[in-house]
């Protein structure tokens, strides 16, 4: 088995979830068809609550910024008097989700009406996420080697904990120190991971992040976190020079921690 030796400084380990804790196939064959299939239903049955209108009005601002796109769908803005018809809303709303995800967008409007979605289903145990099974292992030995394990996806932090709260392997939230998602900066800028090494309040370099994606690995990199770029079944393949720059893990389980036995 291959090896990977985790650096001595290294005392936080930061973890992408689509790709490596969790099979692409369970986000784009569950989790995101469920959206497709239910956005329409749940506006119609949610639009007049608070939390709906406030998702609402995030996706509007969204569209706003990205009316320069090509095939961007706008969201009109709401008149304020109750004179608008919601049918056309909701339709404008449907068919910009629509769009946004046929670009698997990962704006925070998007990922956080997906995970308000979700809940209910995670909720009446319609869905449980699947986890890569040396995850739970791997993620109990370093956190029993003193190491802080935190999450950083762009998945919002509520549908991070749906996630982590009710998966294959059991409600394993506890095995999470904490949670980042898009709301501190995006995966592939690297003054979010400064960020992040300030709100945990450690160095760039005591974390480690492990992520499938070659465009996060070295927006980390460049901000001085070490990465390792994990191959799973299903994920994108990687050039030569991916392959040849980066660490490359398959399992959780190749990580050494000197610390550990
Ligand atoms: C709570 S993860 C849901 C999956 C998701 O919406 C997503 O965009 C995954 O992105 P990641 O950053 O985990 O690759
Ligand atoms: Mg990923």
């Amino acid at each position: 088995m291959v090896v990977l030796s985790v650096p001595a400084e290294v005392t936080v380990i930061l973890l992408d979830i689509e790709g490596t804790t969790t099979p692409i196939a369970f986000v784009k064959d569950i989790l995101f068809p469920y959206v497709k299939e239910n956005v329409e239903e749940y506006l119609q049955t949610h639009w007049e609550e608070e939390e709906c209108q406030q998702d609402v009005r995030l996706l509007r601002k969204q569209a706003e910024e990205d009316s320069h796109l090509d095939g961007a769908v706008p969201i009109p803005a709401a008149s304020g008097n109750g004179a608008d018809d919601p049918q056309w809303m909701i339709q404008a709303v449907v068919d910009n989700v629509y769009w946004q995800m046929s670009l698997d967008r990962k704006t925070t409007a998007l990922k956080q009406l997906q995970g308000h979605m979700w809940r209910a289903a995670f909720k009446a145990g319609h869905m449980k996420a699947e986890f890569f099974e040396d995850v739970v292992p791997a993620v109990r030995k370093w956190r029993e080697a003193g190491m802080k394990v935190y999450v950083y996806s762009s998945g919002s932090v509520e549908a991070q904990k749906l996630l982590f709260g009710h998966s294959t392997e059991g409600d394993i939230l506890e095995l999470v120190d904490g949670h980042f998602d898009t709301k501190i900066g995006h995966k592939v800028e690297s003054e979010s991971y400064q960020k992040i090494a300030s709100s945990i309040g450690c160095s760039t370099n005591n974390i480690l992040f492990l992520t499938d994606v070659s465009r996060e690995a070295s927006a980390a990199e460049e901000a001085g976190v070490h990465v390792a770029v994990v191959v799973r079944p299903g994920n994108a393949g990687l050039t030569d020079d991916e392959k040849t720059h980066f660490s490359l893990i398959t399992s959780f389980s190749e990580l050494y921690l000197p610390s550990s036995t």
